[in-house]
C-alpha cells in the first residue's frame, strides 16, 4: 500500500467551516457549546482504519507494544488497536498487540500550562527492547509528545513510532514528531472523540470546534494568582513554623481557639488536601515533569471554583475536598481533616 498522505494526514484547510450541527446527531446538552461538526465520527473511523493498514505494513512481523496517552487518546487507541487486530484476523499474519497507558496533563481551559504532569506510574520498563507505537489524539504545541518521547527513550525500546490522530498547524509545528497522522488541522480548539475542555465533551462522538459560549460555560478560573499564592505561602510558613512548635503540644487549647476564630480567608488558595496514598495504591502516585508544585493545578481549580468534580478523578488521585481548618486553623497549624472525613477514610 502506498504511504502517501501518512506523514501529514488529511489536510484540513483554514477555510473549512465544518458541517452544520443540524446534519448530525450529538448529545443534545452540547447544542450551544459547539460551533460545528468539524470531523464526523464516521470519517474519523475510516481514517483510523487506513492508519491501521500503514502501521501493520511497517511493523512487519514485530509485535506491537502500544503506549496510549491518556486521557485524550483513549478512544483513538481503542479503535486503532481494534482495526489492527481485525486486519490480523483477516490475514495469515497476526500481530500480537499489548496496550499500556500513560497519563499526561497540561491543559487548563484551552491553554497549555507550564505544568506538564505524568499522572500515575512513570516506570515504563516494559518498553525495553520492544517495538513501540505511541498513540496520541492531539499534537498541538508538541510539548507533551516531546516530553513523552524523551521519557520513553530512557527505557531503550527497539523502535518507537508515533500515531497522532490530529496534528495542529501552528507556528513551529510539531509534525516531525509523528509517523502516522490522521488529520492536520488549523489552529482551532477542538473537542470530542475523547478530547476535552476541562473534562467536558469527551463523550461527544464527532470532533467539533468548541463555541465561545461553550468555553465560557465550562471555563475554570485559575486558582489564586501566582503573586498572592507565593506571598501567602511565604507568610504562612514564616508564621506557622514557630507557632506550630509552641502550640502543637497544647492541642485542646488550639482546637478551642480554632472554633472561636473566623472561618477561612476569602482568598485562601485551596480547600483541597492530599490524603496519604495507601501502599496498594502507590502506583497511582503523582509525579511531575519537571518537578515544580506538588499538587495538580486541575485539582485546585475544581476545589476553588466550586465546579463539579469530574467523577473519575476522586478515587484515582486520592484527593478529597473538605472545609479547610480556616483562618484559625491556618495560623495554629491544624491541618488534620475534620472528624467525618476521618471516619470516611477509616482513620481512628
Ligand atoms: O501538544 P500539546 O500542546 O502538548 O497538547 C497535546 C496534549 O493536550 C491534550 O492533553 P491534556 O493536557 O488536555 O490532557 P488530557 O489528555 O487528559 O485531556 C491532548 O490529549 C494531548 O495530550
Ligand atoms: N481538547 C483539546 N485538547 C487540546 N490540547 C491541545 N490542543 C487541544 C485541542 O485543540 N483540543
Amino acid at each position: 500500500m502506498e504511504n502517501r498522505g501518512v506523514k501529514r494526514g488529511i489536510v484540513i484547510k483554514d477555510e473549512w467551516p465544518g458541517y452544520s450541527l443540524d446534519l448530525f446527531t450529538y448529545p443534545e446538552h452540547y447544542h450551544h457549546d459547539i460551533e460545528n461538526v468539524y470531523i464526523p465520527h464516521g470519517v474519523i473511523m475510516n481514517r483510523i482504519e487506513r492508519l491501521a493498514h500503514y502501521i501493520k505494513e511497517d511493523f512487519g512481523d514485530n509485535n506491537i507494544m502500544v503506549l496510549c496517552v491518556l486521557k485524550g487518546g483513549y478512544k483513538f487507541c481503542s479503535d486503532l488497536v481494534e482495526f489492527i487486530e481485525v486486519l490480523g484476523r483477516n490475514t495469515n499474519r497476526y500481530l500480537e498487540t499489548r496496550v499500556e497507558f500513560i497519563r499526561y496533563k497540561s491543559y487548563l481551559n484551552d491553554q497549555s500550562t507550564a505544568d506538564l504532569h505524568i499522572i500515575g506510574n512513570t516506570d515504563l520498563s516494559f518498553l525495553r527492547g520492544k517495538c513501540v507505537l505511541v498513540v496520541e489524539a492531539m499534537v498541538d504545541t508538541g510539548k507533551t509528545m516531546q516530553a513523552l518521547l524523551k521519557h520513553v527513550q530512557t527505557f531503550e525500546p527497539q523502535m518507537v513510532k508515533v500515531a497522532g490522530l490530529l496534528v495542529k498547524r501552528v507556528p513551529n509545528m510539531a509534525d516531525s514528531l509523528t509517523d502516522y497522522v490522521g488529520f492536520e488541522i488549523p489552529d482551532h480548539f477542538v473537542v470530542g472523540y475523547a478530547l476535552d475542555y476541562n473534562e467536558y465533551f469527551r463523550d461527544l462522538n464527532h470532533i467539533c470546534v468548541i463555541s465561545k459560549s461553550g468555553k465560557m460555560k465550562y471555563k475554570q478560573l485559575s486558582s489564586t494568582p501566582g503573586f498572592y499564592r507565593l506571598t501567602f505561602s511565604l507568610a504562612h510558613k514564616a508564621l506557622i513554623v514557630p507557632l506550630h512548635l509552641f502550640i502543637r503540644p497544647h492541642q485542646r487549647l488550639a482546637a478551642m481557639l480554632t472554633r472561636l476564630l473566623p472561618p477561612a480567608l476569602p482568598w485562601e488558595p485551596t480547600r483541597t488536601i492530599v490524603l496519604p496514598v495507601p501502599a496498594a495504591e502507590e502506583a497511582e502516585r503523582e509525579t511531575q515533569v519537571p518537578p515544580s508544585e506538588p499538587a495538580h493545578p486541575e485539582d485546585a481549580q475544581v476545589a476553588v471554583s466550586g465546579a463539579e468534580e469530574p467523577a473519575d478523578r476522586a478515587p484515582s488521585s486520592r484527593l478529597q475536598s473538605h472545609v479547610s481548618p480556616g483562618f484559625g486553623g491556618l495560623f495554629l497549624g491544624l491541618t488534620e481533616p475534620p472528624v467525618d472525613m476521618k471516619k470516611a477514610d477509616g482513620v481512628d
